[in-house]
């Protein structure tokens, strides 16, 4: 895993250019901690620069996410805020007031607190590109106008933050209060309760009472933490007052705890060991991140070439004729665009994600046209049926034929086949609209990149295809006009004349007498005396009972009959028109128990053919009037000869029909596609090569060249990055927590358990620290063992890990985050830096020794 943090530098820099952000997810790092407990100070040791609010009391008021962005193209560091947009501070201190003056702004000058964060941005050739958080500090008791339920407040704040799986945590404790009451490491725990990305800081170790000292903290035997602690030291209120800058504090830290005889031998301390830690973690995250990372890009290439190769014209501009032989290429690429777009010839060309236009003409022939014609009118029974009943009886005229006439067939047939002349001419209406689409998307395939030429395509090629789809409605018209010359009653398809016939009659009967079974049955009461009454389509009988052993009577039935409806309630009358019903009487008067029997008996008759009408028997010459309506749909005659051109009419409509699905595609494709493409193919190459203004039809637009040339840039930063992947061997590294000993930290904190360590948690102290510590040792003890052990950390001629005292070197690169990850800058001596060094190798190599029990790397 060494030095993947490089490895991100380059690749953030390689992909600063890629369009639409390609960037590798780092994780935030958030400082959490009790009100004045360091973290401002702690975060600016990290950055390396003054620029953060700072004194006693509450100084934090709003969240601060603090983007370090790394340009290498800018020599001095500058800040930029979200709120204050274009407006660069090259000085930190007017960075610093600005923190100030916008928290006063948002939240006053009191001591109330916001949620609502400060957007800071510091851009800088040596910054790694990373967030950091600065929260308000975790407080108890409301002060000055802060509401009462400040403490909830700040909490859920720092919770919305510290809860994402990708934060790491910088709980920060104050060494002269009691590790104890931490809320900082009761709020850790409460969102990382494996403990794999917290790390303890404990500041203000300097403010010890003297004769006590953090080593049990710092060896975490303590509370322990799966990470362990680093001790700080920064800087005092007066230091700031007496403006004392980061690196004489950083110095200040480096003698504080080498001078010292509590922690000298420790290598847990100092911020550059804090940092250390930091970028283990980095490191981590890195080598979690990075193979998916490289399918990232290896997918974004892919996507940049496809893009590219639909906009790039393969023709060298230093050729002189250039011009026009691309304009040649160019329209032959948009006519085999269009026509693989129509015809869908090979499989270049062709696309997953949608439809092509010549499939959505397909439908537009199989679906759309079918059911437009299943829809025309002759499929409408009833209304054909009257059409066909009123042709039959002008026909006829005076004398009622005897055959259902030929003539009324043949007018039927062609005022049918008429009807379907409009969805002919959709066909080719909607079959160019989507010819028209189609040239738009392959003019925009082929020529985006020359507008005029563009234009010239498209004017010509609508053209072409609006005088194409007017010979293709000339000639569907003609279609129609060969349906309606020759009615083909010899078609193999067709019913006949006889088949019909025989049809219709049997659909007349069956409509009328639907079997010969009984039709109603029922008490009624005729001349005062209840008999059983038996109706079948053939006769009316009555029985003395329901036994229908002794019939009393029979009434055949045949057309002579009529039904009337009584003047009394519950009554009807069946009456004959041609002589006696009963004996001798031409009628009958039957009454019913109810109303709804008498509709089922009404019902009953109209079924077996006695109809309504019994007025005509008592019409005379003076009441007398002459019908407009003659079209008597139940006469039984005109109903045969109806059903049996209805039958003749609806079998040769559908081989019309099933003729015209088959044809009007035909004649389409050939006289509008077929035709346009030819016209694509041949002339209209002849005629814009003809063109005598060339060279301002290939005038390319300008914004296309721009979109090239971004992509063109885009993709060789990523090709850069993907060869930086590529020579990065890419560790797996699954992430299991740590084997400490994870009491809930009540427990860990009441008294009496926390300063013994378990076996457990004396294996953790050795999986975090830099060099493993002893189990259980003496102070003594732990220092000589410690020097032993360090001396492959430390500085070899030194007996202690702190390095002695130089000057540091003020190289004018105060950043200490950045200065831990690439080799060249730092302020230290050369000594310190070499302990920096072996602070880093070791940090590497406690990763890497940590692999082989604490981690599963696969490579
Ligand atoms: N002597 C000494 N003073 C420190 C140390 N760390 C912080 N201080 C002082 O403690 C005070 C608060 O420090 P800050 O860094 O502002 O603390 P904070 O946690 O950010 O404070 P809030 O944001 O208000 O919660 C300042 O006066 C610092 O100078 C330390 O290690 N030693």
């Amino acid at each position: 895993m060494e030095g993947l943090i490089p490895v991100v530098n380059e690749l953030q820099d390689a992909l600063a250019s890629v369009d639409g952000g390609l960037a590798l997810d780092l994780p935030q790092i958030a400082v959490v901690g009790s009100q004045s407990a360091g973290k401002s100070s702690v975060l600016e040791n990290i950055v390396g620069r003054d620029f953060l609010p700072r004194g006693s009391g509450i100084v934090t008021r709003r969240p601060l996410l603090l983007q370090l962005v790394r340009n290498t193209d800018t020599v001095e560091e500058y800040g930029e805020f979200l709120h204050r947009r274009g407006e660069i501070f090259a000085d930190f201190e007017e960075i610093r007031k600005e923190i100030q003056a916008e928290t006063d702004r948002s939240v006053g000058s009191g001591k109330n607190v916001s949620a609502q964060p400060i957007h800071l941005r510091l851009i800088g050739p040596k910054y790694m590109d990373l967030t950091l958080v600065d929260l308000p500090g975790l407080t108890k008791v409301p002060v000055g106008d802060q509401p009462a339920d400040i403490e909830l407040q700040v909490r859920n704040m720092i919770l919305t933050y510290i809860e994402r799986p990708t934060c790491l945590i910088l709980a920060v404790c104050p060494a002269n209060a009691d590790l104890a009451t931490s809320d900082a490491l009761q709020l850790a725990q409460r969102v990382d309760a494996d403990g794999l990305r917290t790390i303890g800081v404990l500041t203000k170790i300097d403010l010890m009472d003297g004769g006590t000292n953090a080593r049990d903290i710092l060896e975490n035997r303590l509370i322990p933490l799966t990470y362990g602690y680093v001790g700080i030291v920064n800087r005092s209120q007066r230091d700031i007052d007496g403006k004392k800058n980061v690196q004489s504090a950083l110095e200040a830290e480096l003698n504080f705890f080498r001078n010292h005889d509590s922690y000298k031998d420790l290598d847990r301390v100092g911020t550059p060991c804090l940092i250390a830690r930091l970028n283990e973690q980095l490191t981590l995250h890195i080598a979690e991140v990075l193979p998916d990372f490289k399918v990232k890009v290896q997918r974004q290439i892919q996507n940049l070439e496809r893009q590219l190769n639909k906009m790039v014209l393969d023709y060298p501009h230093d050729d002189p004729q250039w011009k026009p032989k691309a304009l040649i290429v160019l329209t032959i690429k948009f006519s085999q665009l269009y026509k693989i777009e129509m015809i869908g010839m090979t499989d270049a060309g062709l696309n997953l994600s949608r439809y092509s236009y010549g499939a959505k003409i397909m439908n537009i022939f199989h679906r759309n046209f079918k059911s437009l014609l299943a829809a025309t009118e002759f499929t409408h029974e009833d209304k054909m049926k009257r059409e066909i009943g009123i042709t039959i009886t002008n026909i006829w005229g005076v004398r009622p034929g005897l055959f259902p006439p030929d003539k009324a067939f043949d007018r039927v047939i062609r005022s049918q086949i008429k009807k379907l002349e409009q969805p002919m001419l959709w066909v080719v209406d909607a079959v160019s609209q989507e010819m028209l689409k189609a040239l738009q998307y392959t003019i925009d395939q082929a020529a985006s990149q020359f507008p005029l030429l563009a234009q010239e395509l498209r004017s010509r090629c609508d053209g072409a295809i609006s005088k194409y789809a007017h010979i293709a409605t000339d000639r569907v018209k003609e279609l129609l006009e060969y349906e309606l010359a020759y009615i083909n009653t010899k078609h193999e398809d067709f019913v006949g004349f006889s088949y019909a016939e025989q049809k219709g009659y049997s659909r007349v009967l069956k409509r009328r007498h639907p079997g010969m079974e009984v039709t109603q049955k029922g008490w009624l009461i005729m001349n005062k005396k209840r008999f059983w009454f038996v109706l079948t389509p053939n006769a009316l009988c009555w029985y003395a009972d329901e036994t229908e052993n002794e019939r009393q009577y029979m009434v055949p039935i045949d057309d002579s009959l009529l039904f009337r409806e009584a003047k009394s309630s519950n009554r009807f009358i069946i009456a004959s028109q041609s002589g006696n019903i009963h004996f001798d009487k031409s009628e009958i008067e039957l009454q019913t128990t109810t109303l709804e029997e008498l509709d089922r008996w009404k019902r009953s008759l109209l079924q077996v053919g006695i109809f309504t009408g019994g007025e005509r028997l008592n019409l005379n010459v003076e009441n007398m009037t002459i019908s407009e309506e003659i079209f008597d749909e139940h006469d039984p005659w005109l109903e045969r000869q109806i059903e049996s051109i209805w039958i003749l009419t609806d079998s040769y409509m559908r081989i019309v029909c099933r003729t015209l699905v088959d044809v009007v595609p035909k004649c389409v494709v050939r006289t509008l596609i077929k035709d346009t493409i030819e016209y694509f193919e041949k002339t209209l190459i002849a005629e814009i090569s003809r063109l005598p203004n060339c060279d301002d039809l290939m005038e390319e637009n300008k914004s296309e060249c721009e979109k090239r040339d971004r992509l063109r840039t885009s993709l060789e930063a990523c090709q850069k990055a993907l060869e930086k992947l590529s020579r990065t061997p890419l560790p797996k590294v699954i992430r299991k927590p740590r084997t400490v000993e994870h009491r809930p930290l009540h427990e860990s904190l009441s008294s009496g358990q926390i300063s013994k360590p378990s076996t457990a948690v004396a294996e953790s102290s050795a999986a975090v620290s830099l060099r493993p510590p002893p189990r259980s040792r003496t102070r003594s003890a732990s220092r000589t063992s410690g020097s032993e052990k360090h001396s492959d950390v430390v500085d070899r001629k030194s007996s202690s890990p702190i390095p002695p005292t130089d000057p540091p070197q003020s190289n004018g690169n105060s950043n200490l985050f950045v200065r831990l990850f690439p080799k060249s800058a730092s302020p230290f001596s050369p000594r310190s830096l070499n302990s920096q060094r072996s602070i880093r190798k070791s940090v590497e190599k406690s990763i890497t020794s940590e692999n082989r029990t604490q981690w599963h790397v696969n490579d």
